[in-house]
């Protein structure tokens, strides 16, 4: 059996009357990504509040465990094994990259050498050298992450946990923390991150968990999920009104848009079922002016999921 990196159960918090986790089971193997994903205010921040001992869960909670120590009993031995980035970091702007380094080492006792040569390699991982000497303030975004990064690398965690980790970057620098977290689940890393970000979700993670009113409304791979909304289909357009209307007659199932003069047709985007189309359209002998196919994406999932309050669906 695979050892977790990650359990809990029965996760439970609330801030006054209000629920903000009701009850959530999490279990993440080591070595893989998983992805707690969620509108905001769904509770993924207070989650990876609680997994690293920031704050406490309420009492009813079932058993916590991070990389195999008990959150209730042990928590200095989980704060030893984890590192946690994201919208609390540690980073501090007034100092140099450097410095935040080697801070760092201090705190993880590194012998001073040991901390200098950590922070150098770990600096040039991550393309601050040259920036290295420079105030965090004068960082972009992209950089501060990465520098919030090669921190908590610092102790050597085996369990991170990232929230939000590439919220607010632009397109290049969240491929790069997506690369750079890829190099760290190559080397055995387990990876909780939180994201609003589908496309996130679906690139990196191993499994994924929607967060919705406090509860996990469903989990499983992004094929997984994706598999739950219906959604897929084929969409045509056409410029000639003649062509379209002989289109809807040939497909009384399409939903038809009489203005854009599209039609859009069930189609789970197989071969089979594309062909069947296709011939329908030869044999009726309509040209579309453009044929697109549409398959779910985590997208619809999401919207499928946290549009409603009492969704509650989970694929195991
Ligand atoms: N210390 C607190 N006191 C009272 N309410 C809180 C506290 N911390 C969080 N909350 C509430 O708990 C809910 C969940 O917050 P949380 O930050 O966990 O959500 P999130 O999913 O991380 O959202 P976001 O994507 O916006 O960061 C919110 O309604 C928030 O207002």
């Amino acid at each position: 059996m695979t050892n977790l990196a990650i359990a809990a159960n029965g996760l439970r918090k609330s801030y006054d009357d209000k629920v903000v986790l009701d009850g959530i089971d999490l279990a993440v193997p080591e070595g893989t990504v998983f992805a707690l994903l969620g509108p905001n205010g769904a509770g993924k921040t207070t989650a990876v509040k609680i997994l690293s001992t920031l704050i406490t869960p309420d009492p009813g909670t079932g058993d916590i465990r991070i990389g195999g120590h008990d959150l209730a009993t042990t928590p200095q031995s989980i704060r030893a094994a984890i590192g946690v980035t994201g919208q609390f970091s540690a980073v501090d702007g007034l100092i140099t990259g450097t410095e935040n380094m080697l801070l760092m080492a201090d705190l993880h006792h590194l012998p001073r050498a040991e901390g200098r040569r950590t922070a150098a390699e770990l600096l040039e991982r991550f393309d601050l050298v040259e920036a290295a000497n420079k105030p965090v303030s004068s960082y972009s975004g992209g950089m501060k992450r990465r520098l919030d990064i090669a921190m908590t690398l610092v102790g050597n965690p085996r369990i991170i946990f990232l929230d939000e980790p590439t919220t607010g970057l632009d397109p290049r620098s969240r491929h790069t923390m997506w690369a750079i977290i890829r190099e760290l689940v190559a080397d055995g890393v387990t990876v909780l991150l939180t994201t609003q970000y589908l496309e996130e979700a679906d690139e990196l993670a191993d499994h994924i968990a929607v967060l919705n009113n406090g509860r996990i409304a469903a989990q499983g791979t992004a094929e997984q999920l994706k598999r739950i909304v219906p959604g897929g289909h084929v969409r045509l357009r056409f410029t000639d009104p003649a062509a379209y209307q002989r289109a809807t007659d040939t497909l009384p199932h399409a939903t038809t848009d009489d203005q854009a003069l599209t039609l859009q047709i069930p189609n789970d985007g197989s071969q089979h079922q594309l062909r069947t189309l296709l011939d329908q359209l030869d044999t009726a002998d309509i040209h579309a002016d453009e044929l697109t196919v549409h398959t779910p994406d985590l997208d619809d999932v999401f919207f499928a999921l946290t549009s409603t309050d009492t969704s509650k669906e989970t694929v195991r």
